[in-house]
């Protein structure tokens, strides 16, 4: 059965300006499965970006399609929410109209109270209440204008969404408590979420996988590790699982070497190129080469 996301075997050329195409990636497949939250890693330039754009529908693939519950992606839809690095708010109205706004939208049989008093719910749930509702982005903090998009995007109930660097432009300690918030939120909603992140501490400590690409030109997504560290999470506590520095040096290690040992290898034409899944997981027995005792012979047989 098809995963509730399937992207099936994308292909992103540009021209790289001296007449010839850069290929930033080529017959990439993988799927993201209904209420899951998968984290993409890679380097600057793999075509992170490019992938969160077509999944979005701002952008097309030169070849592939994107398929969300049963249905190829065309172009943008209120399915899809996009919380970017730089909130993108409407910056004339009120923190409470900007998430009225979308909600409105994606449910117009809904009357102005019931609008205003789930706005308002998803606007509390990122600890914004009070009159700060009513002020307008620019009187806001960074930090601030950062959950307005979050409850925005989740307000609407998007099928899919998508986060794009949310955090990249907040310091460490608020940085810390929105993450803190988004998985609180997460966690209630039964999201399905697609983010890309720079940080490794924060991709463990939010997904269930993350996606391993190797760096571009002609960049894959190499890998799907699976986080085997239960859930609920958090940042302080996480640190001591077993499984979390196996996990991280794991990742520390794709990203320092092997992203770039696997870089450029051509696709196999005609192959699914789907990530090799990757489990670590320090909790279940482990084979020690050591304790095996050789193996039984049969003799004169
Ligand atoms: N519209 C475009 N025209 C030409 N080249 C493009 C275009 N958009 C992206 N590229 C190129 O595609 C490659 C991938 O870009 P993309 O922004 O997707 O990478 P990224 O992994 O998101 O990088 P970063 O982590 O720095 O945001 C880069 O080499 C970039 O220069």
């Amino acid at each position: 059965m098809k995963p509730y996301l399937s992207i099936e075997k994308l292909t992103q050329r540009f021209p790289d300006g001296a007449g010839g195409e850069l290929t930033v990636f080529e017959d990439a497949s993988f799927g993201v499965e209904k209420g899951e939250f998968v984290v993409i890693l890679g380097h600057s330039g793999c075509g992170k970006s490019t992938i969160m754009n077509i999944l979005a529908g701002l952008a097309e693939p030169t070849s592939g399609v994107v398929v969300m519950d049963g249905q190829a992606v065309r172009g943008p839809s209120l399915d899809r929410g996009v919380v970017f690095q730089n909130y993108s708010l409407l910056p004339w109205l009120t923190t409470l109209k900007n998430v009225t706004f979308g909600v409105a939208a994606r449910y117009p049989d809904w009357s102005k109270a019931k609008v205003i008093d789930h706005a308002t719910e998803f606007l509390a749930m990122v600890g914004l209440e009070g009159d700060v509702i009513h002020r307008k982005p620019s009187q806001l903090s960074g930090g601030m204008r950062q959950r307005v998009s979050i409850a925005r995007a989740f307000a609407n109930h998007p099928k899919l969404l998508l986060l794009d660097e949310p955090f990249g432009a907040l310091d460490a300690l608020t940085r810390g408590t929105i993450q803190d918030e988004l998985l609180k939120i997460w966690g209630q909603m039964e999201q399905t979420v697609f983010m890309i992140t720079h940080d490794i501490d924060e991709a463990i400590l939010l997904a269930d996988r993350i996606l391993l690409m190797t760096n571009g030109p002609q960049a894959r997504v190499a890998e799907s590790v699976e986080i085997t560290i239960p859930r609920p999470r958090n940042r302080t506590e996480i640190v001591e699982h077993p499984n979390y520095y196996a996990i991280r040096n794991h990742l520390v290690q794709f990203l320092g070497k092997r992203s770039k040992e696997l870089a450029g290898q051509p696709t196999i034409a005609g192959e699914t190129n789907r990530p090799e899944t990757v489990r670590i997981d320090k909790t279940e027995p482990q084979d020690d080469p050591e304790d095996t005792q050789p193996a039984l012979v049969a003799v004169n047989s």
